[in-house]
């Protein structure tokens, strides 16, 4: 490596990548031990130095703004502040709330935005409610409304916690050729990856919020369970219900969490011309001032 470029590399280490992490258990920071993982290998590859700033999602409500406002508005300050927002996966209605507003925001302020797991289906919620102005969409895990626009799976007993969940890995296809997300995992035609969870997208709302914008670009092998979403004219805003951070690797970084990361860093739409016109997103990995340019960086397994 010669001198300079060497140079390049420390120079742009030390430009920051700021990302909000809007969950739960805020407070216990191994709960999203392999997001932050998957951040990291991200953020390494874009040769940024990654910030987390951890927001409480509770402290995003409303309630909060009435019996503690200076919370509020610290926790609103710092999603504001950030680069890009993660809302991870999670269980049980607390701080459902606030994942939706902070959704909303990043949706509305065409803020770089990735959901996962429970991250997709609050999107939905959002995305329904305000789109489509549903307003009291929700999922049947935490209420019985009218428009459940996220529902149990057939396979799911309820109060029967653990065995019942889909686990596991599964096969996602693309049924969409100009998904960002398709682009980022190499243009394969499917991909897998390991799932966790009991809910999913209600298929009777698919073709509406399709309509308005919001694409299922990734679908299960019967073509009946939604994988990725995506949101048109947003420079990034994808949701995906499985989990990619259990396979990121250090040197093979997670398609979604690099291309979160690299929207954050305002890189991402630079690199997908690259990709489209050369076919091969490896190639990006040379062109690109990353330290890194192994061959079968995109691998997926
Ligand atoms: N892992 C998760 O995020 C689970 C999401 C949601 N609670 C479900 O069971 O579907």
């Amino acid at each position: 490596m010669k001198r300079n470029d060497y140079l390049h590399i420390i120079e742009r280490q030390l430009d920051e990548v700021t990302i909000a992490l809007v969950g739960k258990y805020t407070a216990l920071e191994d709960a999203y031990a392999s997001v932050l993982k998957a951040l990291n290998h991200a953020a390494l590859f874009c040769n940024r130095k990654l910030k987390i700033l951890f927001i409480h999602a509770s402290d995003l409500e409303a309630n909060t703004q009435k019996d503690d406002p200076v919370k509020y508005h610290e926790a609103w300050q710092q999603l504001c502040s950030a680069h890009g927002v993660l809302v991870p996966g999670g269980f049980g209605s607390r701080g459902i709330e606030g994942k939706i507003a902070a959704i909303e925001w990043a949706r509305t302020q065409s803020k770089p935005f990735l959901g996962i797991c429970l991250g997709l289906q609050c999107a939905v919620i959002e995305f329904a409610r305000h789109v489509l102005h549903y307003k009291d969409a929700h999922s049947a895990e935490f209420d019985k409304c009218e428009h459940q626009v996220v529902i149990e799976m057939p396979e799911h007993n309820p109060g029967n916690m653990g065995g019942t969940m889909r686990l596991g890995r599964r096969t996602t296809h693309f049924v969409n050729d100009d998904s960002i997300v398709k682009k980022l995992y190499g243009n394969k035609a499917s991909v897998d990856e390991r799932h966790r969870h009991r809910y999913e997208v209600n298929p009777a709302y698919i073709e509406e919020c399709e309509k308005a914008g919001m694409k299922f670009v990734g679908r299960s092998d019967d073509n009946e369970r939604m994988e990725i979403l995506e949101l048109e004219n947003h420079p990034y805003f994808v949701a995906v219900q499985y989990h990619p951070e259990y396979i990121s690797r250090p040197l093979k970084p997670s398609a979604p969490y690099l291309g979160l990361i690299w929207a954050a860093c305002g890189e991402l739409k630079n690199v997908l011309s690259h990709v489209a016109k050369e076919q091969s997103p490896t190639d990006i990995s040379a062109k690109s001032p990353s330290p890194f340019s192994h061959v079968n960086l995109f691998r997926h397994t």
